[in-house]
């Protein structure tokens, strides 16, 4: 059953979600008695505190309620083994029927491509939400073949599909390394040092610029804060089913981390604009007018523009890191003869 966070004593919080007490030390303030609610406690807090704290009170509370809610995701792992999910047709913007009967098996790493507003979204919030023809594109949404037990589509203390945002909103000043030993511990895993220090090892091999286990989470870059939580969700993460959205602004190794997924055996579906990324993987959803247009499979040729569009990257890459060290970029670069050409 689910626990309403506000009901409950600030004492029962920090024990059940050792997180909160790094939270408390910071907001926290002479009222923080641990026999009070988060309710009474919120409600004690002065003006002139919540403006020290930098944060208004609905804030504070938001930040407890999704605290609560990843501690409890992290801490009990999905019980319903998913072997595969299965999309089929609802309808597009204009209402017209979509053609689906997508099957995706454990393992499938597929990329979501298509314009703004097509659509790319609403399919992942489909997936997440285990739609019954209840959504905006009625499309369902089946586990195993079968149509869901009700149950997990609400239960975020078991989540199926755990969905990676753009913006890893931390809320508690822990090290990189608390912070995956905290989901090691709740996930009850044997040998957890050694886990944790996969975990960090493998977000560094990700990530541009390399971090240590002893940083704050708050001062991890965009880049560095997703390495780690692919990492995390590939090693770690207990739910059959991840949902990104946007990979490639975040200037981490594609490649990596799309090889990291895909041997974690889950089911990944990433929303993309990025040419490199959507190239690959094996196939790709085409989305267009609020319905999936195509699945379409990577060919050979597709593959070859891949290696060349991965060549330019890589020289782009290597341009911005001169920039960003401050030097000047004055030599005529080696494609500026190509485009003479045209
Ligand atoms: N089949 C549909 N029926 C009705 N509305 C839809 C359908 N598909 C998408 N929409 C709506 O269209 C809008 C744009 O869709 P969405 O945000 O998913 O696009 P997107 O491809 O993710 O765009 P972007 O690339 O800009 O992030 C949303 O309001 C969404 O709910």
């Amino acid at each position: 059953m689910k626990v309403d966070p506000l009901m409950l004593t600030l004492g029962d919080l920090t024990r059940t979600h050792p997180a909160f007490a790094d939270l408390l030390a910071q907001t926290g303030g002479e009222g923080a008695k641990p026999s009070r609610t988060v309710a009474s406690w919120l409600a004690s807090l002065t003006d002139e505190r919540l403006s020290d704290i930098g944060m208004g009170r609905e804030q504070l509370l938001s930040h407890i309620v999704a605290l609560a809610e990843q501690v409890e995701a992290l801490k009990a792992p999905s019980q319903v083994t998913v072997r595969s999910l299965t999309i089929l047709g609802g309808r597009d913007k204009k209402g017209e029927a979509e053609r689906l009967d997508l099957e995706l098996r454990a393992g499938d790493v597929l990329c979501i491509v298509g314009p703004t507003g097509s659509g790319k979204s609403r399919l992942l919030a489909d997936i997440e939400c285990l739609a019954q023809g209840d959504t905006p594109s009625r499309r369902r949404v089946l586990v195993n073949g079968e149509a869901p037990d009700p149950s997990w589509r609400y239960a975020s203390d078991r989540k199926l599909i755990a969905q990676l945002s753009q913006n890893m909103n931390f809320v508690v000043d822990l090290t990189v390394g608390e912070f995956v030993a905290m989901h090691a511990d709740c996930r009850m895993v044997e040998d957890r040092d050694r886990i944790v220090d996969e975990v960090i090892a493998c977000a560094n091999e990700l990530a541009g610029e390399s971090f240590s286990a002893a940083v704050s989470l708050t001062q991890l870059s965009g880049g560095q804060s997703r390495a780690l939580m692919i990492a995390d969700t590939a090693l770690l993460s207990a739910s059959p089913v991840v949902l990104i959205d946007e990979i490639e602004n975040a200037g981490i190794d594609r490649k990596r981390s799309l090889d990291l997924l895909i041997a974690s055996e889950k089911i990944v579906l990433i929303s993309t604009h990025d040419p490199i990324l959507a190239l690959m993987g094996t196939r790709r959803i085409a989305v267009r007018n609020g319905a999936v247009a195509g699945v379409i499979e990577t060919g050979a040729d597709e593959r070859a523009n891949l290696a060349v569009l991965e060549r330019i990257d890589c020289e782009l890459m290597a341009l911005r890191h001169r920039l960003r060290s401050g030097e000047r970029i004055d030599a005529p670069l080696a494609w500026a003869g190509l485009l003479a050409k045209d």
